[in-house]
């Protein structure tokens, strides 16, 4: 069936549906991943945003029921050059199309993909519909303004505390390292990177008080990924406040950018983010590069006081990660759980737990 993406900008890509067919609005990003595409569907900080992959055959290798990142599809639409729906993997379950359908998300293919990104990265990322029905010009005004994005987080994320116990058995319960997350969209892999290393999760919506953080004798506070503006979440923000400096406590992407609002830095939207699996960011510490997988539109503008800076981006030199010079507060805005990507940062969990046996 024919369909279009409409831009913000007034720009129109035709193509055809696929998946779930029905018009919706979203951000428009892209992914500049040669694989992934099933990590990234299910990835909640995706909420809201249709991705668009720079990569032009998308569907090859079809989709499993195990690297999901969380248990549904949570990007509004997927934008494609050339879909495929004739697998070839042993491991494949099910076709793009027909997950996509299970999913209620709609897909658009046969679209220029190399010129849709040339146009975001000039323009920067903009609001898009993606539809198989003839809008009006007012039709097209009231979605673009319909999408509000702003309560992303507690939609994603759990609704009551979860507890998952650590991957590896017959463990001396001593030895046992105990997470409180504070759940914003968590991608699975990064429970699992923490569970194989011995640790124990709880889970906690994204709405949960400091005082029942502080209450549960964990070892550390985990903030976790998750859709959105940083900005958007004060009341967050405010509960985190009272946990630093009482517990030490870990980040990673929208959790990095909360420690740093936190802590009295700022937050700042890039024009185009940083999404995909060939990110290269330098270890200052260790003046080391490692190649990461990143997905995020905001970063740390202005670092907070007391704070130094732990990683940078080699592509915009923006903030990729920073510490807290007296304090265990460490944080990343990239992704060390990989999911899809290359694992080498891994050994920042290993830090996590390091500083998880800080005593406060
Ligand atoms: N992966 C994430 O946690 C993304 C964080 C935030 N929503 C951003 O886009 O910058």
């Amino acid at each position: 069936m024919k369909a279009k993406l409409i831009l913000e900008n007034g720009q129109v890509f035709e193509g055809r549906a696929f998946g779930h067919i029905a018009t919706c609005v979203g951000e428009v990003v892209f992914n500049t991943g040669m694989t992934g595409y099933q990590e990234i569907l299910t990835d909640p900080s995706y909420y809201g945003q249709m991705v668009t992959m720079t990569y032009p055959l998308i569907g090859n290798y079809g989709i499993n029921l195990e690297d999901n990142e969380s248990q549904t599809a949570k990007v509004r639409g997927f934008i494609v050059r050339e879909r495929c729906d004739d697998s070839s993997n042993f491991r494949a379950e099910i076709e793009l199309d027909k997950y996509l359908k299970q999913q209620n998300i709609i897909g658009i293919d046969g679209i220029d993909t190399r010129s849709l990104t040339k146009i975001l990265r000039n323009s920067g990322t903009m609001k898009g519909i993606i539809t198989a029905e003839e809008l009006s010009a007012e039709d097209i005004q009231n979605y673009f303004e319909s999408f509000d994005n702003t309560y992303a987080v507690y939609e994603v994320s759990v609704k009551e505390k979860e507890i998952l116990p650590p991957l590896i058995s017959d463990m001396d319960p001593k030895d046992i390292v105990s997470i409180s997350v504070m759940d914003f969209g968590v991608k699975r892999n990064i429970l699992t990177n923490l569970r194989k290393r011995g640790c124990q999760i709880t889970l906690y919506p994204a709405d949960t008080k400091a005082e029942t953080l502080l209450s549960d004798n964990s070892d550390l506070v985990f903030l976790t990924n998750g859709p959105g503006d940083p900005e958007d979440l004060t009341e967050i923000v405010n509960e985190v406040k009272k946990i630093i400096g009482k517990k030490p406590v870990a980040g990673i992407c929208l959790g990095h950018q909360l420690i740093a609002l936190a802590m009295g830095g700022s937050t700042e939207k890039l024009k185009f983010g940083h999404r995909g699996c060939n990110h290269p960011v330098k270890d200052i510490r260790k003046n080391k590069v490692y190649i990461t997988s990143q997905n995020h539109g905001y970063h740390v503008s202005k670092l907070p006081e007391d704070f130094e800076i732990t990683h940078i981006s080699l592509n915009d030199e923006s903030v990729e990660g920073m510490k807290h010079k007296t304090l265990p507060v460490f944080s990343v805005q990239f992704h060390p759980e990989a999911s899809p990507g290359p694992v080498e940062s891994s050994y920042l969990f290993d830090e996590f737990i390091e500083l998880a046996k800080i005593k406060l």
